[in-house]
């Protein structure tokens, strides 16, 4: 995975993965555009080269030949209206039936000519919706990454009243309503079948807010050169996708010829109590499918036998434990203490009893995971400024809910959860994972990665659990490496969603139980490196 180094843009071949990792705003986009433009590259006709691929995608997904299709346009003031257009145009001349909706009085200049000139063609043009005929679907060039403020009460009631008639709507660079950055509905929103992102992805489009209206996102790449958004974004854009290459590439694959066990990483899980032994498991497990050489995991002393049935290959430490059943004391083996392990994971199903353990790992020189539990205590021991000087990496795994536990002052993870997540690692120092539909990786450096793809079957308890082994395990097996720790982190997440999605692809949104997950995780692996 690209990081520390720039990625390199000057092959063509490399051009696709470039373009699929870059994630931009509005002012970005805007200042990319405006290079373009200065550079001498007319802006009519950048919007035909963009609106004549915009149509080529549309006729894929709505052929001629399956039907004759009536299409309804919706045209904005600005430039995301010239686009639709200019579509508009295409299409009536390909053989759909086309009509437009532009309830604006004034447009843009580039926007006005091309409406006028659709006018005089003789497509049907309305300001009003009362006479709009009906169609087979929709585009959406309302607005584009220019929208800035909230809409009035005439869009929005126009905006609803599309996304009343039920028909797919194919929306036009990002669906209008939506903030280009954070995603947020202002006011309302089209909720789009198809979003068609122009030429560099909308941070918007990745925020978990956003996705009810985004439909399938795709990107419609229109060649913007690679100085340009050099130029803009530095080298090494700082919020970037993962994709399917830059996860595989912080993956212990292959293995070296010659290796042993403890060259492929020794992992401690500290988690589990009489109350949450499952939880303990499901951690264990997907440590297992981390391919881990060594897994130690420290539960109560009452869960050893079910974890040794479990998982034989481990070593299981059974450690003193609190009336209730919670781990009271860590109680490693002899001549182990904890800097006898590449990382440790610890949290899940601990309850809050096991505060001391938190203290004390917090305390030690090794990779640390914490989660669940962990994470609750962290809060309550308010020790939060003080990974800031542990000496080894630090990676907390919080959902939403412990997000704000933990970081009641920083940014709201509701509103903004990639300005959340990066004010988050800033704070602590350390790589924090905000889990949500579009889980986001930040280090304190401000390098943020989003998960692109995910399903909501993995919205199940104890499919955190299976994560945080996982997570722990690709840590222990890279602790020899120089990987950025925030990649191998997108790679834990993007393995786990990728599972997810293969579990429900077999077994539907229903069936992707934590101990399923698990299953699925080496077949993801496998189909995702042929
Ligand atoms: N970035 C690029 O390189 C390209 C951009 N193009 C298109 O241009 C779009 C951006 O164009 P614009 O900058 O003109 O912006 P938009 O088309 O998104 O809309 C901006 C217009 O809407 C008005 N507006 C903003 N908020 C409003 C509100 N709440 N209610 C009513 N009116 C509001 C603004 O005054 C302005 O007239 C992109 O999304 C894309 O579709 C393409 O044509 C060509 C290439
Ligand atoms: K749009």
């Amino acid at each position: 995975m690209e990081n520390a180094s720039p990625i390199n843009i000057n092959h063509s071949q490399n051009r696709q993965e470039y373009i699929s990792q870059v994630v931009v705003t509005a002012g970005q986009m805007r200042d990319i555009e405006g290079r373009i433009f200065a550079a001498g590259m007319p802006v009519a006709a950048l919007m035909e080269k963009v609106a004549g691929l915009i149509t080529l995608r549309i006729q894929e997904l709505f052929p001629l030949s399956r039907n004759i299709y009536r299409v309804g346009i919706l045209v904005g003031p600005g430039h995301n209206g010239g686009d639709a257009l200019v579509v508009a145009r295409e299409l009536h001349f390909r053989g759909y039936e086309v009509w437009i909706y532009s309830p604006f009085s004034k447009l843009k200049e580039l926007t006005a000519q091309h409406w006028q000139y659709a006018q005089s063609l003789g497509i049907s043009c309305y300001e009003t919706l009362e006479q709009l005929p009906n169609c087979d679907f929709l585009i959406d060039g309302l607005f584009g990454f220019g929208l800035e403020r909230p809409l009035t009460d005439a869009i929005a009631s126009a905006i609803n009243h599309f996304n009343e008639w039920q028909k797919p709507i194919i929306s036009i660079d990002i669906p209008s309503g939506l903030h280009t950055d954070t995603g947020e509905v202002l006011g309302t929103a089209i909720c789009a079948t198809y979003t068609l992102c122009l030429g560099l992805w909308k941070l918007g489009l990745l925020q978990d807010h956003a996705l009810e209206y985004v439909g399938k996102g795709e990107l419609i790449d229109f060649d913007i050169p690679f100085a340009d958004v050099e130029a803009i974004l530095g080298n090494t854009p700082k919020i970037k996708r993962i994709t399917r290459k830059t996860a595989l590439a912080s993956l212990p694959l292959p293995r070296p010829a010659v290796t042993h066990k403890y060259k492929a990483g020794h992992l401690l899980l500290i988690c589990g109590s009489r109350r949450y032994a499952g939880g303990a498991i499901l951690t264990a497990l997907g440590a297992r499918a981390s391919g881990v050489g060594m897994l130690s995991v420290a539960v109560p002393e009452s869960l050893k036998s079910i974890l040794v049935s479990h998982l034989p290959e481990a070593l299981i430490i059974g450690c003193p434990e609190t009336e209730s059943g919670a781990i009271l004391q860590l109680q490693l083996p002899e001549n182990t203490d904890l800097s006898s392990f590449n990382a440790i994971a610890c949290g899940p199903g601990l309850t809050r009893e096991a505060t001391p353990i938190v203290r004390e790992v917090i305390e030690s020189d090794r990779t640390l995971v914490l989660d669940a539990d962990g994470l609750n205590i962290l809060a309550q021991l308010g020790t939060i400024p003080t990974l800031q000087q542990r000496q080894a990496a630090t990676v907390l795994t919080p959902h939403t809910g412990e997000f704000q536990r933990l970081f009641p002052d920083v940014s709201d993870a509701k509103h903004d959860r990639i300005q959340a997540v990066r004010e988050a690692a800033a704070q602590t120092g350390a790589v924090v994972l905000l889990k949500g539909a579009r889980t986001a990786i930040a280090n304190s450096q401000g390098v943020v990665w989003i998960n692109p793809e995910s399903t909501p079957a993995l919205a199940r308890g104890g499919s955190g659990d299976v994560l945080t082994g996982l997570l722990g395990g690709l840590l222990a097996q890279a602790a020899t490496k120089q990987l950025p720790i925030e990649n191998i982190v997108a790679t834990a997440a993007w393995w786990h969603s990728q599972a997810g999605i293969l579990a429900a692809q077999e077994r539907t949104e229903l069936g992707v139980d934590a101990l399923t997950l698990t299953q699925y995780l080496m077949s993801a692996v496998r189909i995702q490196q042929c």
